[in-house]
């Protein structure tokens, strides 16, 4: 049988450098790779769904090369990014006695992965971390960058910290397991990367996206070809002080949608709210006639084909009232001296950072989306 082909990515990041490997069955070889890293003990830190899964084989392929391996289980679902999870996860780091030289393993989504990393970050003040990311959002999206963190009740990932993995093993085959909302979900990130400044790869997408679904060798290269998107953008403005805010798009609206649901996983998932607000940020900028209105619309048509959410109408439960997801968007990071900033486009794969954006704009386009979607 030949070999699997992996395919690595770099991220040239100084001292702080590290490897993404992307290909199919990575997980049983993952101990050696791990190992190769020098720690002598790992707490892997994985859900309800996951575990189940996969901790066995990887703690096998751990303790074949000699580390001592502990398994960490918190509960599936986004309600999980908490204060009390983090509390859970750095005792049983504690308990299983992880040294600074040791490692926190991430096996799981992005879920698992910002908030086992964000412990990774403070757990005496800081031990390394791996990430061993099980859904398509997170091979292609949460598992690179080094964002970390939990969810506060005044809005999404709120507490965290900049720190990154030493290694992210993405195992494309552990997809097959992930059920098609989830597949789906992580499908709106890859999008993104074509619109934020690659209209080649957003017709790729467009025309491919069904071998992604279906785990064939288009799955693989949409995973490389994000990875390698955003580790440029991740070199290029680690710390989100410029650039990186393009990652952004779709987030305003997306995480002020996942505040107002509560953070219920069975109301809407991240991947979910991007798919809208990304919808919603290519209207926005062809209301203020900065893109064309075909643009906006070839955007909701390639999201809508795929199954994915694309109006507010159809955030389940209700998306709030305008001054509801206000009030969200008020707390969003990118905000400067009162002023939101969005992510806007002058067409399919020309994003650009928009800061200074009035209220009343954003107000009004709300309100024509919210008045358009009644019966
Ligand atoms: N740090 C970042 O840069 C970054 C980037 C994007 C998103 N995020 C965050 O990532 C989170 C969303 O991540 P997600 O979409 O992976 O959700 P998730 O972690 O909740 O996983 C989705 C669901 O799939 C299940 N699952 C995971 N892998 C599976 C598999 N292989 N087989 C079967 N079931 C599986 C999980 O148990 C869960 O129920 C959000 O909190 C979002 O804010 C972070
Ligand atoms: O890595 C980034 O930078 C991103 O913005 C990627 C986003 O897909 C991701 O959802 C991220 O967690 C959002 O970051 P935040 O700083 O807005 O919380
Ligand atoms: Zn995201």
């Amino acid at each position: 049988m030949p070999a699997a082909s992996i395919t690595t990515v770099p991220v040239p990041l100084g001292d702080r450098a590290y490897d993404i490997f992307v290909g199919r069955d990575l997980l049983h070889e993952a101990g050696a790779r791990i190992a190769a890293l020098g720690a002598r003990a790992a707490a892997i830190v994985t859900d309800a769904h996951v575990g189940p899964l996969y901790a066995e084989t990887l703690a096998q392929s751990l303790k074949q090369q000699g580390l001592r391996a502990a398994i960490v289980t918190v509960p599936a679902g986004e309600a999980t990014k908490s204060y009390a999870s983090l509390e859970t996860v750095c005792d049983a780091v504690l308990e299983a006695k992880i040294e600074r030289g040791d490692l926190v393993v991430a096996l799981g989504g992005g879920v698992v992965g910002d908030l086992a990393g964000f412990a990774a970050a403070v757990v005496r003040r800081g031990v390394r971390f791996v990430q061993v990311p099980t859904t398509l959002l997170s091979q292609v999206d949460s598992s690179v960058g080094g964002k970390t963190g939990i969810n506060s009740r005044h809005g999404k990932n709120l507490v965290g910290a900049f720190h990154q993995p030493s290694l992210v093993l993405a195992d494309t085959a552990l997809l097959d397991t992930l059920p098609l909302r989830e597949m789906r979900a992580g499908y709106a990130e890859v999008v993104k990367y074509g619109l934020i400044d690659d209209a080649a790869f957003f017709a790729w997408c467009e025309k491919n996206w069904q071998g992604v679904f279906a785990g064939g060798p288009e799955r693989d290269e949409a995973v490389a070809q994000s990875c390698r998107a955003k580790a440029a953008v991740v070199v290029r403005d680690e710390r989100e002080d410029g650039d990186r805010a393009l990652l952004n798009l779709g987030h305003t609206f997306g995480h002020a949608l996942e505040r107002i649901t509560r953070y219920e996983s069975a109301r809407l998932v991240h991947g979910e709210g991007v798919a809208i607000g990304l919808c919603l940020a290519f209207r926005f900028s062809a209301s203020l006639g900065l893109c064309p209105e075909a643009d906006a619309a070839r955007v909701e048509a390639h999201l809508a084909a795929t199954g994915l959410p694309t109006r507010l109408a159809q955030v389940s439960g209700g998306c709030g009232t305008v001054d509801e997801l206000l009030d969200a968007m008020a707390q969003d990071k990118k905000v400067k001296g009162g002023a939101l900033t969005f992510i806007l486009a002058r067409g399919i794969g020309k994003s650009f950072i928009a800061p200074g954006i009035a209220v009343d704009s954003v107000r009004a386009f709300l309100e024509k989306e919210i008045n358009a979607s009644r019966p």
